[in-house]
């Protein structure tokens, strides 16, 4: 039977030593040597390079907008609005298209969750177009390489001369789009043109003073707040698509009957139990994002400076999914941001506005290194000597982390919390990537894999950049004892700890007596924290010294 135990999909409570090995198969990557050419001559530029040529004057006949997985909507759509506007002009018809790829799913290991959120979206977005007669055409590419032949095929089919679409910045989708670009150079009457829609300020224009572009967060944070307070035009909308005339629903009859697919197999829900909890939680469309939106800045913005790293107080705007999956667009979102403070520049008024504007740069910051450092987002880690750590098989810990059962109650709260709501609070996706890493020395590919499988906000760019390996170490006891400290969150997500009093909850085998502590049904730490920080920061430093990348 279909179930989201599948082979192809291993939970949190179907951990065994073939599904490691299945998660290690996941993450081959390319030598280092290689990455390092693949980061001398990078996609990103190649595709804009192609794209000067690929953008043709040529007559306009049918005019495709192809929807891709982070731009989900028709509100304020860099590429969608491109395409009406040139489908108007000629007094042409507008056209639209998602390519449904099970097998790239399978691939990146999207979660059962994110894949429901896409075609959740897709099918309020199909419903919003077709009261404009645009059709959205679902394509489904059975294999991973042949997309290009997919596209084309449709456009051949549909008359389409010109191509739009918004920019996807990870290598595979890069690739993807120059492989397009490549095709559409050898069909004299078609146009493609790719335009930068995820977010403000377009990736790799914010240069450093001898040129190159930033890669350092706190001058590309003030590059940023520089150039958006110069041109305030980065913040303006463009407005959804124009109707088509209504004669095209009999011209595109086979598109508009094109249906939004099934959950691929191996993605499907565990249970109707989980399906319903999680779309929930997770309602789609732009409405619903816009609405979430308002609710943050009404109620919690001006406490988020204080309270963001707090997980008990959830005092954070839960908006990363409709950010990645584009169902708000983030000039909309920083617009309405600005309107909030009055007006002023994100870094002028009210403080709780300036903390979390400084998140959403780390998100147009992860972009940035994204294009330039291709490698990351091909299991390889920035700092390349890290992939040169010797890392542990540690099945059991491995498994024990997976069901939130290290005996660490902050590591083991923020995974119950990433296997429940498909989602995780910042601090404990820091902490429980800290643990894994460094206390039971697992790969850390291992865990931002995992954290593609479960999370609803994946997204390769930020998620890459979170597990980034480092020398830092967190304390899982003090962490908790400062972000959670009456530990209500523990409290929410370790039942078995609820009754605890005062600090017994960060700790509980160490300040309960033996007995006590073995009533509680709850695990002894899988590793002792200082003996396991100790070897990981010797072996860092052993490994990285003999590191020839
Ligand atoms: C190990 C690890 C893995 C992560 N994986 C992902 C991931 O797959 N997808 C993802 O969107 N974020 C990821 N993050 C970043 C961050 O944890 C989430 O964006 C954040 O928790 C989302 O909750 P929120 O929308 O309530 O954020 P808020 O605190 O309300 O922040 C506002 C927005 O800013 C952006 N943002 C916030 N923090 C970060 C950050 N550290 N890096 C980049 N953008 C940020 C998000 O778009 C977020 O919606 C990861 C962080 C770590 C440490």
């Amino acid at each position: 039977m279909a179930s989201h135990n599948s082979k192809k999909h291993p939970r949190a409570d179907a951990q065994s030593e073939e599904d490691y090995n299945q998660v290690k198969n996941a993450l081959k990557h390319p030598s280092t040597k290689r990455a390092k050419q693949i980061d001398s001559d990078t996609p990103f530029d190649q595709l804009e390079e192609l794209l000067v040529k690929t953008r043709k004057d040529v007559k306009t006949r049918n005019v495709l907008h192809w929807f891709r997985s982070k731009d989900l909507r028709q509100e304020d759509n860099r590429g969608l609005h491109a395409a009406s506007q040139k489908a108007k002009k000629s007094k042409s018809n507008l056209i639209t298209m998602y390519l449904f790829t099970p097998k790239d799913m399978e691939w990146h290991g999207t979660s059962p969750a994110r894949s429901d959120f896409i075609l959740r979206n897709l099918r309020i977005l199909k419903e919003q177009l077709e009261q404009k007669n645009i059709p959205l055409a679902i394509i489904t590419a059975e294999e991973r390489g042949n997309k290009t032949e997919k596209v084309m095929q449709f456009v051949k089919e549909n008359d389409v001369s010109h191509i739009y679409a918004d920019m996807e910045y990870e290598v595979d989708e890069l690739r993807r789009d120059i492989d397009l670009g490549k095709k559409v150079l050898d069909e004299s009457d078609v146009s493609l043109d790719v335009l930068h829609d995820q977010t403000v300020v377009i990736p790799g224009t914010l240069t450093t003073g001898s040129g190159g572009p930033h890669k350092v967060f706190t001058p590309y944070h003030k590059a940023w707040l520089a150039e958006t307070k110069q041109n305030a035009e980065l913040l303006d909308l463009v407005p959804p698509p124009e109707a088509n005339d209504t004669d095209v629903a009999k011209q595109f009859e086979k598109l508009f009957s094109s249906s939004i697919p099934e959950l691929p197999e191996s993605k499907q829900y565990a249970s109707k139990e989980e399906q319903d909890r999680l779309r929930e939680l997770w309602p789609a469309g732009n409405d619903a994002g816009m609405k979430r939106l308002d609710h943050f800045l009404n109620d919690k913005i001006e406490d988020y400076k204080a309270h963001r790293s707090e997980p008990a107080k959830d005092a954070t705007s839960r908006m990363s999914a409709y950010h990645n999956s584009g169902i708000v667009s983030m000039r909309a979102v920083l617009a309405k941001t600005k309107q909030f403070n009055g007006g002023k520049h994100f870094d002028e008024g009210d403080v709780g506005v300036a903390a979390w504007v400084r998140e959403i740069v780390f998100r147009e910051f992860y972009r940035q290194l994204t294009i330039i450092t291709p490698h990351t987002t091909m299991n390889l880690p920035q700092n390349l000597k890290f992939d040169f750590v010797q890392w542990e098989d540690d099945v059991d810990g491995w498994k024990k982390w997976c069901e939130g059962r290290t005996g660490v109650p902050f590591v083991d709260a923020g995974m119950r919390q990433i296997n429940t709501e498909a989602y995780m609070h910042n601090r404990l996706r820091m902490n429980v990537a800290s643990y894994l890493r460094a206390n039971m020395l697992i790969d850390y590919r291992l865990g931002e894999r995992y954290f593609a499988e479960h999370l609803v906000d994946w997204d390769l760019n930020n998620n890459t950049q979170g597990w980034e390996p480092s020398y830092t170490i967190f304390n899982p006891v003090t962490q908790a004892q400062k972000c959670d400290p009456h530990g209500d969150y523990i409290r929410k997500w370790v039942p078995e700890l609820a009754g605890l009093k005062g600090k017994e909850i960060f700790a509980p085998h160490e300040r309960l007596s033996k007995e006590d502590f073995e009533k509680l049904g709850y695990p002894y730490p899988h590793v002792d924290y200082a003996q396991s920080a100790q070897r990981a920061k010797q072996r860092y430093k052993q490994d990285l010294a003999n590191a020839d990348p």
